[in-house]
Protein backbone atom coordinates (compact mmCIF):
# COMPACT_ATOMS: atom_id res chain seq x y z
CA UNK A 1 0.00 0.00 0.00
CA UNK A 2 2.86 2.75 0.93
CA UNK A 3 4.64 2.20 -2.29
CA UNK A 4 1.78 2.85 -4.60
CA UNK A 5 1.39 5.42 -7.06
CA UNK A 6 -0.97 7.78 -6.92
CA UNK A 7 -2.99 6.24 -9.89
CA UNK A 8 -2.78 2.58 -8.49
CA UNK A 9 -3.93 4.26 -4.88
CA UNK A 10 -6.87 5.97 -6.95
CA UNK A 11 -8.17 2.92 -8.68
CA UNK A 12 -8.60 1.06 -5.51
CA UNK A 13 -10.63 4.08 -4.23
CA UNK A 14 -12.74 3.99 -7.42
CA UNK A 15 -12.74 0.45 -7.00
CA UNK A 16 -13.75 0.25 -3.57
CA UNK A 17 -11.10 -2.13 -2.53
CA UNK A 18 -9.85 0.72 0.09
CA UNK A 19 -12.13 4.09 1.65
CA UNK A 20 -10.92 7.34 1.69
CA UNK A 21 -10.65 7.05 5.48
CA UNK A 22 -8.83 3.93 5.34
CA UNK A 23 -6.14 4.97 3.05
CA UNK A 24 -5.73 8.68 5.09
CA UNK A 25 -5.90 6.74 8.24
CA UNK A 26 -2.97 4.15 6.45
CA UNK A 27 -0.52 7.69 6.48
CA UNK A 28 -1.79 9.15 9.31
CA UNK A 29 -0.37 6.37 11.62
CA UNK A 30 2.64 6.41 9.64
CA UNK A 31 3.11 10.21 10.73
CA UNK A 32 2.35 9.51 14.05
CA UNK A 33 4.77 6.36 14.55
CA UNK A 34 7.71 7.83 12.41
CA UNK A 35 7.53 11.70 13.41
CA UNK A 36 9.62 11.18 16.62
CA UNK A 37 12.63 10.36 13.86
CA UNK A 38 12.28 12.52 11.55
CA UNK A 39 10.46 15.14 13.14
CA UNK A 40 9.24 15.90 9.59
CA UNK A 41 5.90 17.38 10.31
CA UNK A 42 5.75 20.29 12.73
CA UNK A 43 1.33 19.58 12.84
CA UNK A 44 -0.21 16.48 12.68
CA UNK A 45 -3.77 16.48 12.21
CA UNK A 46 -5.40 14.35 15.32
CA UNK A 47 -8.83 14.31 12.95
CA UNK A 48 -8.97 14.78 9.26
CA UNK A 49 -11.12 17.69 7.88
CA UNK A 50 -14.36 16.83 7.42
CA UNK A 51 -15.38 19.25 4.42
CA UNK A 52 -12.09 17.38 2.82
CA UNK A 53 -13.40 14.08 3.36
CA UNK A 54 -17.12 14.83 1.86
CA UNK A 55 -15.16 16.65 -1.39
CA UNK A 56 -13.02 13.75 -1.59
CA UNK A 57 -16.43 10.93 -1.42
CA UNK A 58 -17.95 12.88 -3.92
CA UNK A 59 -15.71 12.98 -6.81
CA UNK A 60 -14.89 9.80 -5.82
CA UNK A 61 -18.79 8.48 -6.85
CA UNK A 62 -18.50 11.27 -9.80
CA UNK A 63 -15.25 9.55 -11.03
CA UNK A 64 -12.28 10.83 -12.87
CA UNK A 65 -10.86 12.55 -10.82
CA UNK A 66 -7.47 10.69 -10.07
CA UNK A 67 -6.47 13.11 -6.58
CA UNK A 68 -9.87 12.30 -5.08
CA UNK A 69 -8.64 10.85 -1.46
CA UNK A 70 -5.36 10.68 -1.75
CA UNK A 71 -3.32 12.68 1.15
CA UNK A 72 -0.91 15.23 1.45
CA UNK A 73 1.07 17.33 4.06
CA UNK A 74 1.53 21.09 2.58
CA UNK A 75 5.16 23.28 3.24
CA UNK A 76 4.39 25.28 6.46
CA UNK A 77 4.44 28.29 4.79
CA UNK A 78 1.09 28.00 2.92
CA UNK A 79 -1.29 29.13 4.52
CA UNK A 80 -4.02 26.82 5.51
CA UNK A 81 -7.76 28.45 6.56
CA UNK A 82 -7.80 27.39 10.97
CA UNK A 83 -4.46 25.34 10.50
CA UNK A 84 -1.25 27.00 12.26
CA UNK A 85 1.20 28.44 9.24
CA UNK A 86 4.81 28.65 11.34
CA UNK A 87 7.01 29.42 8.47
CA UNK A 88 9.31 27.24 10.75
CA UNK A 89 9.52 30.24 12.82
CA UNK A 90 8.90 31.47 15.90
CA UNK A 91 7.71 35.02 14.65
CA UNK A 92 4.74 32.77 13.26
CA UNK A 93 4.33 30.43 15.68
CA UNK A 94 0.80 31.42 16.62
CA UNK A 95 -0.21 32.42 12.88
CA UNK A 96 -3.76 31.04 12.23
CA UNK A 97 -4.27 31.71 8.93
CA UNK A 98 -7.87 33.11 8.28
CA UNK A 99 -7.82 31.65 4.27
CA UNK A 100 -6.38 29.26 2.11
CA UNK A 101 -3.33 29.83 -0.44
CA UNK A 102 -4.45 29.19 -3.56
CA UNK A 103 -2.57 26.10 -3.88
CA UNK A 104 -3.79 24.32 -0.49
CA UNK A 105 -7.41 25.32 -2.00
CA UNK A 106 -6.90 24.01 -5.33
CA UNK A 107 -5.90 20.45 -3.84
CA UNK A 108 -8.42 20.79 -1.42
CA UNK A 109 -11.11 21.44 -4.24
CA UNK A 110 -9.90 18.28 -6.19
CA UNK A 111 -10.59 15.75 -3.03
CA UNK A 112 -6.87 15.94 -1.60
CA UNK A 113 -6.78 15.22 1.72
CA UNK A 114 -4.27 17.04 4.46
CA UNK A 115 -2.67 14.86 7.09
CA UNK A 116 -0.38 17.73 8.87
CA UNK A 117 2.02 20.36 7.87
CA UNK A 118 5.47 20.03 6.68
CA UNK A 119 8.71 21.66 8.30
CA UNK A 120 11.05 23.51 6.92
CA UNK A 121 13.94 26.11 7.12
CA UNK A 122 12.77 29.25 8.83
CA UNK A 123 10.90 31.40 5.87
CA UNK A 124 12.31 29.01 3.56
CA UNK A 125 16.38 30.30 3.96
CA UNK A 126 18.76 27.42 4.23
CA UNK A 127 19.96 24.16 2.61
CA UNK A 128 19.47 21.68 5.36
CA UNK A 129 16.27 22.16 7.45
CA UNK A 130 18.42 22.40 10.66
CA UNK A 131 17.16 26.47 10.94
CA UNK A 132 13.69 25.99 11.96
CA UNK A 133 12.15 27.20 15.01
CA UNK A 134 10.94 23.75 15.68
CA UNK A 135 13.36 21.46 15.60
CA UNK A 136 16.17 20.08 13.05
CA UNK A 137 14.38 17.28 10.56
CA UNK A 138 16.54 13.87 10.04
CA UNK A 139 17.19 12.23 6.29
CA UNK A 140 15.31 8.86 6.14
CA UNK A 141 18.12 7.19 4.61
CA UNK A 142 20.92 7.91 7.75
CA UNK A 143 19.10 10.09 10.40
CA UNK A 144 22.52 11.42 11.35
CA UNK A 145 22.64 13.70 8.21
CA UNK A 146 20.23 16.55 6.72
CA UNK A 147 17.64 15.86 4.78
CA UNK A 148 18.04 19.25 2.55
CA UNK A 149 16.29 22.42 2.31
CA UNK A 150 14.43 24.31 2.60
CA UNK A 151 11.25 21.95 1.28
CA UNK A 152 13.25 19.57 4.37
CA UNK A 153 10.14 18.34 6.41
CA UNK A 154 8.40 17.74 3.08
CA UNK A 155 10.97 15.47 1.53
CA UNK A 156 11.24 13.47 4.54
CA UNK A 157 8.04 12.64 4.62
CA UNK A 158 7.62 11.88 1.46
CA UNK A 159 10.78 9.62 1.98
CA UNK A 160 9.77 7.59 4.69
CA UNK A 161 6.12 7.09 3.10
CA UNK A 162 4.66 9.07 5.46
CA UNK A 163 2.47 10.75 3.23
CA UNK A 164 2.69 9.71 -0.78
CA UNK A 165 2.23 13.33 -1.57
CA UNK A 166 4.17 16.87 -0.33
CA UNK A 167 3.74 20.85 -1.53
CA UNK A 168 7.20 22.34 -1.50
CA UNK A 169 8.22 25.90 -2.26
CA UNK A 170 12.16 26.24 -4.40
CA UNK A 171 13.72 29.81 -4.55
CA UNK A 172 17.06 29.12 -5.07
CA UNK A 173 17.06 25.14 -5.26
CA UNK A 174 14.79 23.98 -2.07
CA UNK A 175 12.47 21.53 -3.78
CA UNK A 176 15.23 19.62 -6.12
CA UNK A 177 18.07 19.59 -3.48
CA UNK A 178 15.79 17.72 -0.33
CA UNK A 179 14.44 15.80 -3.16
CA UNK A 180 17.63 14.90 -4.50
CA UNK A 181 18.78 14.16 -0.73
CA UNK A 182 16.05 12.30 -0.26
CA UNK A 183 15.71 9.98 -3.36
CA UNK A 184 12.59 10.81 -4.20
CA UNK A 185 10.87 13.42 -7.71
CA UNK A 186 10.44 17.14 -7.07
CA UNK A 187 9.44 19.32 -9.41
CA UNK A 188 9.75 23.61 -9.37
CA UNK A 189 7.36 24.55 -12.27
CA UNK A 190 8.03 27.81 -13.87
CA UNK A 191 7.95 31.10 -12.28
CA UNK A 192 4.10 32.18 -12.57
CA UNK A 193 2.60 28.52 -13.37
CA UNK A 194 1.98 28.29 -9.59
CA UNK A 195 -0.12 30.93 -7.74
CA UNK A 196 1.96 32.29 -5.16
CA UNK A 197 -1.26 33.81 -3.14
CA UNK A 198 -0.73 32.86 0.32
CA UNK A 199 2.43 31.42 0.24
CA UNK A 200 4.41 33.64 2.79
CA UNK A 201 6.83 35.44 0.57
CA UNK A 202 10.75 34.68 0.94
CA UNK A 203 12.04 36.68 -2.11
CA UNK A 204 8.94 36.98 -4.69
CA UNK A 205 11.07 37.07 -7.68
CA UNK A 206 12.40 33.27 -7.62
CA UNK A 207 9.68 31.56 -5.25
CA UNK A 208 7.97 29.01 -6.70
CA UNK A 209 5.48 26.38 -5.26
CA UNK A 210 6.21 22.74 -6.59
CA UNK A 211 5.53 18.89 -5.65
CA UNK A 212 7.41 16.70 -4.16
CA UNK A 213 6.01 12.67 -4.68
CA UNK A 214 7.75 9.29 -5.68
CA UNK A 215 7.74 9.62 -9.19
CA UNK A 216 7.15 12.30 -11.71
CA UNK A 217 3.98 10.34 -12.99
CA UNK A 218 2.59 11.51 -9.08
CA UNK A 219 4.23 14.97 -9.52
CA UNK A 220 2.66 15.57 -13.09
CA UNK A 221 -1.05 14.74 -11.57
CA UNK A 222 -0.69 16.96 -8.22
CA UNK A 223 0.71 19.83 -10.64
CA UNK A 224 -1.67 20.05 -13.27
CA UNK A 225 -4.66 20.26 -10.40
CA UNK A 226 -2.47 23.10 -8.90
CA UNK A 227 -1.50 25.46 -11.18
CA UNK A 228 -3.50 28.45 -13.36
CA UNK A 229 -3.48 31.75 -13.71
CA UNK A 230 -4.92 32.99 -10.42
CA UNK A 231 -6.22 36.79 -10.24
CA UNK A 232 -5.13 36.98 -6.85
CA UNK A 233 -1.38 36.92 -7.80
CA UNK A 234 -0.47 39.42 -10.83
CA UNK A 235 2.58 37.40 -11.17
CA UNK A 236 0.53 33.91 -12.19
CA UNK A 237 0.98 33.69 -15.85
CA UNK A 238 -1.83 33.58 -18.58
CA UNK A 239 -0.73 30.44 -20.10
CA UNK A 240 -2.69 27.51 -21.22
CA UNK A 241 -3.96 25.22 -18.15
CA UNK A 242 -1.04 22.90 -17.49
CA UNK A 243 -2.25 19.32 -17.89
CA UNK A 244 0.24 16.37 -17.56
CA UNK A 245 0.21 13.89 -20.34
CA UNK A 246 1.91 10.49 -19.61
CA UNK A 247 3.91 9.24 -22.45
CA UNK A 248 2.52 6.09 -23.90
CA UNK A 249 5.44 4.57 -24.81
CA UNK A 250 9.29 5.60 -23.84
CA UNK A 251 10.51 7.88 -27.04
CA UNK A 252 13.18 10.05 -26.43
CA UNK A 253 14.20 9.55 -30.00
CA UNK A 254 15.29 12.94 -31.28
CA UNK A 255 15.32 14.84 -28.53
CA UNK A 256 18.16 16.98 -27.72
CA UNK A 257 19.69 16.75 -24.21
CA UNK A 258 21.97 19.65 -23.61
CA UNK A 259 25.04 18.57 -21.30
CA UNK A 260 26.63 21.26 -19.51
CA UNK A 261 29.88 18.91 -19.20
CA UNK A 262 32.24 21.48 -17.10
CA UNK A 263 29.94 21.28 -14.00
CA UNK A 264 30.23 17.04 -14.15
CA UNK A 265 33.89 17.47 -14.22
CA UNK A 266 33.45 19.97 -11.40
CA UNK A 267 31.88 17.46 -9.28
CA UNK A 268 34.85 15.75 -6.83
CA UNK A 269 32.48 13.16 -5.24
CA UNK A 270 33.17 10.40 -7.71
CA UNK A 271 30.18 8.44 -6.80
CA UNK A 272 27.40 11.37 -8.00
CA UNK A 273 29.82 12.04 -11.10
CA UNK A 274 29.43 8.27 -12.28
CA UNK A 275 25.55 7.99 -11.28
CA UNK A 276 25.10 11.09 -13.06
CA UNK A 277 26.87 9.71 -16.38
CA UNK A 278 25.00 6.59 -15.95
CA UNK A 279 21.53 8.31 -15.79
CA UNK A 280 22.66 10.90 -18.88
CA UNK A 281 23.85 7.49 -20.71
CA UNK A 282 20.65 6.00 -20.05
CA UNK A 283 19.16 9.39 -21.69
CA UNK A 284 20.97 8.61 -24.32
CA UNK A 285 20.08 4.79 -24.98
CA UNK A 286 16.35 6.27 -25.26
CA UNK A 287 17.33 7.94 -28.04
CA UNK A 288 18.32 11.34 -27.26
CA UNK A 289 20.78 13.36 -28.72
CA UNK A 290 23.21 14.64 -26.54
CA UNK A 291 24.51 18.03 -27.10
CA UNK A 292 27.31 19.72 -25.49
CA UNK A 293 26.29 23.16 -23.87
CA UNK A 294 27.72 26.11 -22.43
CA UNK A 295 26.77 28.68 -19.41
CA UNK A 296 29.16 30.91 -19.60
CA UNK A 297 27.47 33.29 -16.36
CA UNK A 298 26.51 30.48 -14.45
CA UNK A 299 29.18 30.63 -12.04
CA UNK A 300 28.12 34.02 -10.78
CA UNK A 301 24.79 33.12 -9.81
CA UNK A 302 25.26 32.34 -5.88
CA UNK A 303 26.81 35.60 -5.89
CA UNK A 304 24.07 37.43 -7.03
CA UNK A 305 21.14 35.17 -5.16
CA UNK A 306 22.59 36.29 -2.29
CA UNK A 307 22.37 39.49 -2.66
CA UNK A 308 18.72 39.39 -4.64
CA UNK A 309 17.04 36.97 -2.51
CA UNK A 310 18.31 38.83 0.98
CA UNK A 311 16.92 42.43 -0.74
CA UNK A 312 13.79 40.75 -1.68
CA UNK A 313 13.66 39.05 1.69
CA UNK A 314 14.38 42.33 3.64
CA UNK A 315 11.73 43.91 2.18
CA UNK A 316 9.33 41.61 2.46
CA UNK A 317 9.64 40.67 5.67
CA UNK A 318 9.92 43.59 7.12
CA UNK A 319 5.98 43.27 7.79
CA UNK A 320 6.49 40.97 10.69
CA UNK A 321 7.18 44.03 13.76
CA UNK A 322 5.33 42.59 16.41
CA UNK A 323 2.44 45.01 15.71
CA UNK A 324 0.92 44.79 12.10
CA UNK A 325 2.29 41.07 11.78
CA UNK A 326 3.96 38.39 14.10
CA UNK A 327 5.23 37.75 17.27
CA UNK A 328 4.82 40.91 19.94
CA UNK A 329 7.27 40.83 22.29
CA UNK A 330 6.53 41.14 26.39
CA UNK A 331 10.08 43.33 27.22
CA UNK A 332 8.64 46.92 26.04
CA UNK A 333 10.53 50.27 27.13
CA UNK A 334 9.54 52.31 23.81
CA UNK A 335 8.54 51.85 20.58
CA UNK A 336 11.59 51.11 18.89
CA UNK A 337 12.57 48.22 21.56
CA UNK A 338 9.25 47.20 20.44
CA UNK A 339 10.18 46.98 17.12
CA UNK A 340 14.08 45.66 17.50
CA UNK A 341 13.09 43.08 20.69
CA UNK A 342 9.89 41.49 18.71
CA UNK A 343 12.20 41.15 15.56
CA UNK A 344 14.85 39.52 17.39
CA UNK A 345 13.08 36.84 19.39
CA UNK A 346 11.04 36.24 16.17
CA UNK A 347 13.69 35.61 13.67
CA UNK A 348 16.07 32.87 14.25
CA UNK A 349 20.52 33.64 13.32
CA UNK A 350 19.97 32.85 9.61
CA UNK A 351 16.98 35.16 8.90
CA UNK A 352 18.00 38.06 10.76
CA UNK A 353 21.67 37.73 8.63
CA UNK A 354 19.92 37.75 5.08
CA UNK A 355 17.80 40.76 6.22
CA UNK A 356 20.91 42.94 7.42
CA UNK A 357 22.32 42.04 4.04
CA UNK A 358 19.64 42.31 1.90
CA UNK A 359 19.11 45.96 3.44
CA UNK A 360 22.31 47.15 3.23
CA UNK A 361 22.74 45.67 -0.63
CA UNK A 362 19.48 48.26 -1.17
CA UNK A 363 20.93 51.44 1.21
CA UNK A 364 21.49 54.44 -1.51
CA UNK A 365 25.13 54.44 -1.40
CA UNK A 366 25.32 50.59 -2.17
CA UNK A 367 22.51 49.92 -4.88
CA UNK A 368 24.08 49.99 -7.40
CA UNK A 369 27.36 48.21 -6.81
CA UNK A 370 25.22 45.21 -5.12
CA UNK A 371 21.68 45.04 -6.37
CA UNK A 372 21.81 46.74 -9.44
CA UNK A 373 25.09 44.80 -10.66
CA UNK A 374 23.22 41.51 -9.21
CA UNK A 375 19.89 42.52 -11.82
CA UNK A 376 21.89 42.47 -14.55
CA UNK A 377 24.27 39.38 -13.77
CA UNK A 378 20.77 37.46 -13.26
CA UNK A 379 20.32 38.82 -17.01
CA UNK A 380 23.27 37.35 -18.18
CA UNK A 381 22.46 34.28 -16.96
CA UNK A 382 18.49 33.71 -18.10
CA UNK A 383 20.54 35.13 -21.53
CA UNK A 384 22.61 31.86 -20.90
CA UNK A 385 19.76 29.33 -20.92
CA UNK A 386 18.32 31.62 -24.23
CA UNK A 387 21.52 30.57 -25.85
CA UNK A 388 21.17 27.01 -24.97
CA UNK A 389 17.54 26.31 -25.59
CA UNK A 390 17.83 27.82 -28.68
CA UNK A 391 19.96 24.39 -29.57
CA UNK A 392 18.26 21.99 -27.22
CA UNK A 393 15.00 20.65 -25.77
CA UNK A 394 15.91 19.65 -21.94
CA UNK A 395 19.24 20.64 -20.26
CA UNK A 396 20.44 17.57 -17.74
CA UNK A 397 22.77 18.38 -14.99
CA UNK A 398 24.08 17.61 -11.39
CA UNK A 399 21.41 18.25 -8.47
CA UNK A 400 23.72 18.92 -5.99
CA UNK A 401 27.82 18.31 -5.53
CA UNK A 402 27.47 16.27 -2.44
CA UNK A 403 25.06 14.03 -1.30
CA UNK A 404 23.21 14.22 2.22
CA UNK A 405 25.68 15.86 4.82
CA UNK A 406 25.83 15.88 8.89
CA UNK A 407 23.73 17.53 10.94
CA UNK A 408 26.21 20.41 12.02
CA UNK A 409 28.32 19.75 9.05
CA UNK A 410 28.28 23.16 7.40
CA UNK A 411 26.85 25.42 10.38
CA UNK A 412 29.60 27.65 9.78
CA UNK A 413 29.72 31.14 7.47
CA UNK A 414 28.44 30.19 3.89
CA UNK A 415 29.74 27.19 3.13
CA UNK A 416 25.63 26.17 2.93
CA UNK A 417 25.48 28.22 0.11
CA UNK A 418 27.83 26.19 -2.07
CA UNK A 419 25.50 23.30 -1.99
CA UNK A 420 22.76 25.45 -4.28
CA UNK A 421 25.22 26.10 -6.97
CA UNK A 422 23.97 24.09 -9.77
CA UNK A 423 20.14 24.92 -8.78
CA UNK A 424 20.37 28.94 -8.56
CA UNK A 425 21.17 29.60 -12.22
CA UNK A 426 17.80 28.06 -13.61
CA UNK A 427 15.89 29.77 -10.25
CA UNK A 428 16.85 33.11 -11.56
CA UNK A 429 16.17 32.71 -15.18
CA UNK A 430 12.60 31.50 -14.08
CA UNK A 431 13.24 28.17 -15.51
CA UNK A 432 10.73 24.86 -14.89
CA UNK A 433 13.13 22.26 -13.23
CA UNK A 434 13.05 18.68 -11.64
CA UNK A 435 14.79 16.42 -9.74
CA UNK A 436 14.76 12.86 -9.63
CA UNK A 437 16.36 9.98 -7.90
CA UNK A 438 19.29 8.39 -10.32
CA UNK A 439 20.57 5.76 -8.00
CA UNK A 440 22.79 5.52 -4.67
CA UNK A 441 26.41 6.65 -3.77
CA UNK A 442 27.83 5.30 -0.07
CA UNK A 443 24.12 3.89 0.38
CA UNK A 444 23.05 7.60 -0.10
CA UNK A 445 20.28 8.77 -3.11
CA UNK A 446 21.71 10.99 -5.79
CA UNK A 447 19.82 12.84 -8.17
CA UNK A 448 19.77 14.20 -11.65
CA UNK A 449 18.53 17.62 -12.85
CA UNK A 450 16.20 18.48 -15.74
CA UNK A 451 15.91 22.20 -16.67
CA UNK A 452 12.86 23.06 -19.32
CA UNK A 453 12.48 25.36 -21.49
CA UNK A 454 9.71 28.24 -20.41
CA UNK A 455 6.78 26.26 -19.50
CA UNK A 456 7.92 23.54 -20.66
CA UNK A 457 6.87 21.01 -17.70
CA UNK A 458 5.50 18.14 -19.97
CA UNK A 459 9.04 17.51 -21.72
CA UNK A 460 11.07 17.23 -18.59
CA UNK A 461 8.30 15.12 -16.65
CA UNK A 462 7.88 12.99 -19.46
CA UNK A 463 12.07 12.20 -19.93
CA UNK A 464 11.94 11.66 -16.00
CA UNK A 465 8.67 9.51 -16.57
CA UNK A 466 9.91 7.85 -19.11
CA UNK A 467 13.52 7.16 -17.06
CA UNK A 468 11.44 6.05 -13.92
CA UNK A 469 9.16 3.30 -16.20
CA UNK A 470 12.82 1.82 -16.86
CA UNK A 471 14.52 2.40 -13.60
CA UNK A 472 13.39 1.53 -10.33
CA UNK A 473 15.45 4.01 -8.25
CA UNK A 474 11.86 5.97 -7.41
CA UNK A 475 10.31 3.03 -5.94
CA UNK A 476 13.27 2.46 -3.08
CA UNK A 477 12.34 4.21 0.27
CA UNK A 478 14.49 2.90 3.67
CA UNK A 479 13.97 -0.33 4.86
CA UNK A 480 13.59 1.32 8.32
CA UNK A 481 10.69 2.69 7.38
CA UNK A 482 9.06 -0.47 6.17
N1 LIG B 1 14.84 28.79 -0.49
C1 LIG B 1 15.63 28.05 -1.19
O1 LIG B 1 15.36 27.75 -2.34
C2 LIG B 1 16.82 27.48 -0.51
C3 LIG B 1 18.10 28.16 -0.67
N2 LIG B 1 19.09 27.19 -0.25
C4 LIG B 1 18.17 29.38 0.23
O2 LIG B 1 18.61 29.24 1.33
O3 LIG B 1 17.81 30.45 -0.17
Amino acid sequence: MINLSVRAMSAMLESKQISVQELCGVYSDRTQAFNADTNALITIHAELNAAELLQAQALLKQGGHPLAGIPLVHKDLFCTHGVKTTCGSNMLAEFVPPYNATVVQKLSDQGMVSIGKANMDEFAMGSSNEHSAFGLVSNPWDLSRVPGGSSGGSAAAVAARMVPIATGTDTGGSIRQPAAFCGITGIKPSYGRVSRYGMVAFASSLDQGGVMAPSADDCGLVLSAMSGHDPLDSTSAQQPQFDWQKPKTPDSKGLKVGVVSAWIEDLQDEGIKQRTLEAIAQLQANGAELVEIDLPHADLAISAYYVLAPAECSSNLSRFDGVRFGHQTEHVTDLESLYRQSRSEGFGQEVQKRIMIGAWALSSGYYDAYYLKAQKVRRLISDDFKQAFSQVDVIACPVSPEVAFKHGDKSEGVSMYQADKFTIPASLAGLPCLSMPIGFTQGLPVGLQLIGNYFAEQSILSLADQYQQQTNFHLQFPEAFA
